[in-house]
């Protein structure tokens, strides 16, 4: 059955200005709606960037987080090739980088901490945060890059909840203004409320009180939330600067600042919501807060960017190859035609039986279609994407989640960071036209030392551009490479420096003169017209 009762009509939102393409105008009478999260200044002035069509009150407020402690604490378990992260090669660049850890005991994380560490059933640090706990706790800015599922969301937690613990922070529902110590920005919603989620088990039993804010849910709600109490504070950027805006949050304490998916939050889309965050009223100077940046990708063009954001003496991490792919995902890539894609969908989840999948598509239409199209040959499925109300993006998240829905449609919102037990398999049904937001996208699977499986049908009528780098991330996770692939990666580009078993993406720091050794192209931080389109709302 399909979950979710708006198939084609997906809850009406006005229009298509959104996410990355937003500040162009495309006509149409725009009201602004303060409950929606425009407007925050309280003045409002008439330009391109302003110019989103009408919406209704937004009145979604979303259920409780659980309170019982099993539920705050449950987690799945890491998986045999867990140990195997300690293989894979780490290079630290910058001066003097702290020493690394090897067990959280030398964290000297304080007694409720570690008790909510241990909770959570993390026996040892992994190679991410072997690096990233000391170098945070050092006071140092920090560009980390590792694989996907490797546990970057813990390597920045739990050193900045650990330094307003040792402080004594506390929240307090007594000010009109809250002043966070720390602020964390993600890129959708569903990513950004997994973080806090994270956030609140960290803290649990401590006075440290994250609170969540982002875009589909109704804002009165969220500015209770906020005023009741406020010492990390988790949001995507249009949420964040609305609240900023209406002078409910001030920056006069803030001492951390993270950004994770950090290549994706710099990108050309997030980037003005970002130099605004860092330019709005009260915030710390570069200098005067740390500036923390976490992700799986960082194309060279970013990473250059990123250093405006950090101090000169940052350090840059890198757990295995910038860029890589989890080389605990199965990947195969299939030869199809666009009319067969279909067909050998539907073959391919009649085979895997309930196992959890989920199965990315370029837009929204075609979620929406797909989702249909399973749900008529009776596969229980649910999808997710960016026209969808929050409330029925968080349903079908949730009926993902506890497996009654064990197919999950998705668009590239569903790409990143999110952390779901026992997903065991990737469908792309459509390739991604960045090779970065593939290996996002195949990371859903085969998470914490787990195995996964991820299968990619690949139409060389639209997908020859990907295939040099799909080459040469398929080598560079050892998987097999097909004959056909290498022949149309080879043809697509000619003969010169085509060396597909050469090295992937150096794992070096820009700072190094610019040492990305690769016999590929850039790669193009923009977004491609497709992957706009499906972006997170900025609300
Ligand atoms: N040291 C650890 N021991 C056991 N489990 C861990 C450890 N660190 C993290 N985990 C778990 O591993 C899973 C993946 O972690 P996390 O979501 O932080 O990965 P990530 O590196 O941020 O991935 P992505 O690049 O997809 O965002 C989570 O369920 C997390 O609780």
């Amino acid at each position: 059955m399909f979950h979710g009762a708006h198939l084609f009509v997906a809850g009406w939102k006005g229009g298509e200005g959104r996410g990355r393409g937003r500040g162009g105008f495309r006509g149409g009478f725009h009201k602004p709606d303060p409950e929606a999260g425009e407007n925050a200044g309280g003045s409002f002035s008439f330009n391109a960037s302003h110019c989103k069509s009408y919406r209704p009150k937004v009145v979604y407020v979303p259920p409780p987080p659980p309170e019982e402690e099993s539920s705050i604490f449950s987690h799945y378990a890491t998986g045999i090739n867990f140990d195997k992260y300690d293989d894979i090669l780490v290079d630290v660049s910058g001066s003097n980088p702290p020493k690394a850890i090897m067990t959280f005991d030398e964290a000297g994380l304080c007694e409720s901490l570690r008790k909510n560490v241990t909770k959570s059933g993390y026996v040892k640090p992994t190679p991410v945060q072997k690096h990233g706990i000391p170098i945070i706790s050092a006071g140092r800015d920090l560009m980390a890059c590792a694989q996907t599922g490797s546990g970057k969301t813990a390597a920045f937690l739990l050193p900045i909840l650990q330094r307003l613990m040792a402080d004594g922070v506390a929240a307090s529902k007594f000010s009109e203004v809250q002043e966070p110590e720390a602020i964390i920005v993600a890129p959708t919603r569903e990513l950004i409320n997994q973080i806090y989620l994270e956030a609140r088990k960290f803290a649990y039993g401590t006075c440290v009180r994250p609170v969540v804010v982002y875009g589909g849910i109704n804002t009165g709600y969220t500015i209770r939330e906020v005023l009741k109490g406020c010492n990390v504070l988790c949001g995507t950027p249009g949420r964040l600067l609305d609240i900023i805006g209406r002078g409910k949050v001030g920056l006069s304490k803030l001492r951390y600042l993270v950004l994770d998916e950090a290549d994706r939050m710099l990108d050309m889309g997030f980037e003005p919501d970002m130099r605004k965050l860092v330019g709005s009223p009260g915030m710390p100077s570069k200098e005067d807060r740390q500036t923390l940046m976490f992700s799986a990708t960082y194309p060279e063009d970013i990473q250059r960017m990123a250093a405006d954001f950090l101090k000169v003496d940052y350090i840059f991490l890198a757990v295995g190859v910038v860029g890589g792919a989890c080389s605990d995902v199965e990947q195969t890539i299939v030869q199809v035609d666009q009319y067969s894609k279909r067909d050998q969908l539907l073959e391919l989840l009649r085979s895997t039986g309930n196992e959890r999948t989920m199965v990315f598509v370029e837009t929204k239409r075609s979620a929406d279609f797909i989702a249909t199209f399973l749900c008529q040959e009776k596969m229980s499925t649910t999808s997710i994407h960016g026209d969808r109300e929050q409330r029925e993006r968080e349903k079908a998240l949730s009926d993902f989640r506890t497996g009654q829905c064990p197919v999950l449609v998705a668009t590239s919102v569903a790409a990143r960071g999110l952390d779901i037990e026992q997903v065991q398999h990737v469908v792309n049904f459509d390739l991604p036209s960045s090779i970065d937001e593939y290996v996002h996208r195949i990371g859903r699977t085969g998470r914490c030392g787990n195995i996964g499986r991820a299968v990619s049908f690949f139409n060389p009528e639209s997908d020859t551009p990907l295939a040099r780098s799909l080459v040469k991330v398929l080598s560079g996770a050892q998987q097999e490479v097909p004959k056909w692939l290498e022949e149309i990666a080879f043809s697509a580009h000619g003969t010169t420096g085509f060396n597909p078993r050469g090295k992937v993406f150096a794992s070096t720091d820009t700072r190094k003169g610019g040492s990305f050794k690769t016999d590929e192209p850039p790669q193009a931080s923009a977004p491609s017209p497709a992957a706009a389109a499906d972006d997170e709302e900025w609300e």
